[in-house]
């Protein structure tokens, strides 16, 4: 057999070179065995065959069969093999673990063999299964039993390098997959050819053609040829005649060699299970693992997230033994691994969904626990059959149910099943409660613990069997404390589902007590109807839709998790004694079918005289001040704001809100200028106060400097500077980075303010003004004085006595007459 997947071609050459050897031809010999082989096909008898050898078989299959340690077939194996290799269509029907893989891989092998099927006839077989790893399992044992033949065989499941697949499928014969796979290669790969399909095979065929797999496996089956043989197997097997005719099965054969049996697990298998409150079961099963630490133990629940969930807690709480965790939503590669993982290890526990319900043949499990009721018979078959499988195996199954779950019980043994009810020693039970309510301070984990609560409860919820999954009775609240949640999550449909049936309950109260009431008045009821029009017996509000109401009701009010509202409407209806019906508000009813829209909203909240979004503020003395600013409103604000509420109807609320907008604009403004009027006051009054300081020290100064008037005025030389800028310009920090515009701006805000030489500059200041432009200095005259020269002459000058510089002065005009 030449397989050819990634973890082939990361095994080296030698299957590599095998891939591509030429082809044997085929030798006279294999003809006259092939010839041989079919002639005895029609003398198979079952009930005489003790080994493999007793069969029909290619010696390249017997010698991998052999090579395996597979010599004696088992039952389904006895019957299939020689039914399928006459051609027939088959369904096959048996136990968990009692070897449908083989019935099916052998004839497969052989129908191939027989037909001399090469490489260049491309796809002659396909094995379709439901999950990615029991595609897997298959895939390993076809190579494993396959091994002396020469036929390719792909593993084509999602999750994989879907290009590395692609390039490979016109050289595959075999393929192994799953069924969104194989759909993506039909409809996008143009290598992909079916056409010269000998055998379809659908292992865990029930659950192939189900619901879930409907409409992809409908576009599979058109996609086949019809002139095909095909076998179904399952454990549970489909009898359903639509199954049958949507993949045109011609008579098909059906093989059950254990449909006499007295039970339909395996005689190995021992079962029996518990009754507990649904607060109990993590301390149950946290004991049970604590007590079976030498054990492979597969347990069983409802949903990914409690999976996952209960996998991180009790990774935390360290039980002393390793913890697996296996479900859909994880990666590929990990599933992958945690499979083998499982599959290698003696002491282990996995926490699985029900992908691993169906076919996954883990060696030696001793124990599979369901810890949450399976969806049915044929679920709880699956799963209890994890253990207890081939010959000589062995095992356990415990299943967990709640008090109004134990008709399921009936279910069971009404399918054949044997269980027996046992109690748990209480003293044996080690709920580590605390220790997890500890552990969930960690927010990760406490969120992981709301989902697992949401998605149980919502799983519940959607079961089928209410006879069996009631939500109503389930104490959620006992269910998150379990799970270490103090305060249990908010569940909207839940509270929505009560809601709903209070009040189908209040209004079938309220018609019956109008309708005695009616009666005892005296009247014939049917005279009563007919004579008051205006008012029937069947009031508006007892026809169902008021239940509708009810559901937007409680929409309008929980939004935003506004959870505690939720609850207290509620349990304000739960309080509503039954017995006296509460007449509905006729506002209510008016709006029966109505949506509730904004518009409504807003004239409900005008007719009660709420006003939204409005602030009062109040002086030290307790009256209300007035913001004049709140007068600024667009005409139709004021109209509305005027309780007019005739003018909702025909407002158009783009052009409301648009107006109201430039109002806003405008409110913003006078409130930035109030502000900005309100510091400048300040800063002048500072300025004031400092001025009238510097004064006083100022006069002092002055009288104490030397006479500098004799030097020669700045002003001639860089010439004069207006007054309102003299001050700014020696303050470069404040006009860093603005641009003249702004100039302008605060000129306007200077011409605002009362025009004093002060004020222009507290405005300047307050603005931070832009970089003024220094006055172009006048050139001054080379001949008068050049500028170097001149700052030359002040340096010298600051340095001399006044008598000095007066002797300095005096030869300077000398020298220059
Ligand atoms: N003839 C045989 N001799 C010995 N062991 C066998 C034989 N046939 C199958 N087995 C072993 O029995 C185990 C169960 O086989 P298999 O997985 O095919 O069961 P199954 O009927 O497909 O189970 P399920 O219904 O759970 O899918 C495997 O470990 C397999 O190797």
């Amino acid at each position: 057999m030449k397989s050819d997947t990634k973890d082939d071609k990361k095994q080296g050459g030698r299957r590599k070179i095998k891939l591509y050897k030429p082809r044997k031809k085929k030798s006279v010999e294999e003809d006259a065995a092939i010839q041989y082989l079919q002639a005895q096909y029609e003398k198979i008898n079952p009930n005489e065959i003790d080994s493999f050898k007793d069969l029909p078989l290619s010696q390249k299959t017997l010698k991998g069969l052999k090579e395996n340690n597979y010599v004696t077939p088992t039952a389904i194996q006895k019957q299939a093999i020689g039914y399928a290799l006459q051609g027939k269509d088959i369904l096959g029907a048996a136990k968990t673990g009692s070897g449908k893989t083989l019935a099916f891989l052998v004839p497969m092998l052989e129908c191939l063999f027989c037909k001399k099927w090469t490489r260049l006839d491309g796809v002659g077989a396909l094995v379709i299964s439901p999950t990615r790893e029991l595609a897997y399992q298959i895939y390993e044992t076809l190579r494993k039993i396959g091994h002396y033949h020469d036929f390719s065989a792909g593993l084509i499941i999602g999750g994989q390098n879907l290009k590395f697949e692609r390039k490979r499928m016109d050289q595959m014969n075999i393929l192994i997959c799953t069924p969104g796979r194989l759909l993506q290669h039909m409809d996008e790969n143009p290598l992909f050819d079916c056409s010269h399909l000998q055998i379809l095979v659908l292992d865990e065929a029930d659950r192939c053609l189900d619901m879930g797999f409907e409409a992809t496996m409908n576009a599979i089956i058109e996609n086949l040829p019809s002139e095909r043989q095909t076998l179904l197997f399952s454990a549970t097997q489909t009898k359903s005649v639509k199954d049958l005719v949507r993949l045109s099965l011609k008579f098909p054969t059906y093989v059950a060699p254990h449909e006499q049996a007295a039970t339909v697990t395996p005689e190995s298998l021992q079962q029996s299970y518990i009754v507990c409150d649904v607060d109990e079961k993590i301390g149950i099963l946290w004991s049970f693992i604590r007590n079976h630490l030498k054990q492979k133990v597969l347990v069983f629940m409802a949903t990914c997230k409690q999976v996952k969930y209960i996998y991180e807690l009790f990774c935390k709480l360290r039980p002393g033994v390793s913890l697996l965790a296996l479900y859909g939503t994880l990666h590929q590669e990990k599933r992958e691994k945690i499979y083998k993982e499982f599959c290698r290890k003696s002491n282990v526990v996995l926490f699985a969904t029900d992908l691993a319900s169906r076919g996954l043949d883990f060696p030696r499990v001793n124990w599979v626990i369901q810890m949450d009721c399976p969806e049915d018979v044929d679920t709880y078959i699956h799963r209890a059959g994890r253990t207890a499988r081939g010959f000589f195996g062995k095992g356990e199954g415990l299943l967990m149910l709640l008090p109004h779950e134990e008709k399921f019980v009936e279910d069971l043994q009404n399918s054949k099943i044997p269980i027996q009810k046992i109690a748990v020693d209480p003293s044996k039970v080690q709920a580590p409660q605390r220790k997890i309510e500890v552990l969930l301070n960690d927010g990760e984990l406490k969120q992981s613990a709301k989902r697992a609560f949401m998605s149980y409860v919502k799983s519940i919820f959607l079961m089928k069997n209410k006879q069996i999954f009631n939500v109503q009775l389930l104490d959620t609240d006992a269910y998150a404390r379990s799970l270490g949640l103090i305060i249990p999550p908010h569940v909207k449909f839940l509270k929505k589902q009560q809601y709903a049936q209070k009040s189908i309950e209040q209004d079938q109260d309220d018609a019956i007590g109008k309708l005695k009431s009616r009666t005892e008045s005296g009247g014939d009821t049917d005279q009563s109807v007919s004579d008051a029009d205006d008012t029937p017996v069947i009031t508006p509000e007892m026809k169902t839709p008021k239940k509708k109401d009810n559901f937007v009701k409680f929409d309008f009010h929980c939004n935003a998790d506004s959870g505690d509202e939720n609850f207290v409407q509620t349990d304000n209806l739960d309080e509503d004694p039954g017995n006296e019906p509460v007449e509905p508000e006729p506002t209510v009813l008016e709006n029966i079918d109505k949506p509730l829209t904004n518009a409504a909203v807003v004239k409900k909240l005008l007719k009660r005289n709420i006003k939204l979004n409005t602030t009062v503020k109040f002086t030290e003395e307790g009256d209300a001040v007035e913001d004049e600013r709140r007068d600024v409103k667009s005409d139709l604000a004021k109209q509305v704001l005027n309780e007019d509420v005739a003018v909702f109807e025909s407002v158009n609320f783009k052009q409301f809100l648009r107006d109201e907008d430039k109002c806003d604009v405008i409110r913003f403004r006078e409130k930035v200028r109030a502000k900005h009027k309100a510091e400048k006051l300040k800063l002048k009054n500072k300025k004031k106060e400092e001025q009238e300081e510097k004064d006083d020290f100022g006069s002092q100064s002055e009288s104490d400097g030397p006479d500098l008037s004799w030097l020669p005025d700045p002003d001639k030389i860089y010439g004069k500077k207006d007054d309102s800028n003299s001050d700014v310009a020696s303050e470069p920090a404040a006009s860093d980075g603005e641009d003249s515009n702004s100039d302008v701006g605060s000129e306007t805000e200077a011409s605002d303010s009362e025009g004093s030489g002060d004020e222009s500059e507290i405005d300047q200041k307050l603005h931070k003004t832009a970089k003024r432009k220094l006055v172009e200095p006048e050139r001054a005259p080379q001949e008068i004085i050049a500028p170097r020269k001149m700052r030359k002459v002040q340096d010298i000058s600051a340095s001399l006595s006044v008598s000095e510089a007066e002797a300095l002065a005096m030869q300077l005009l000398q020298a220059k007459k």
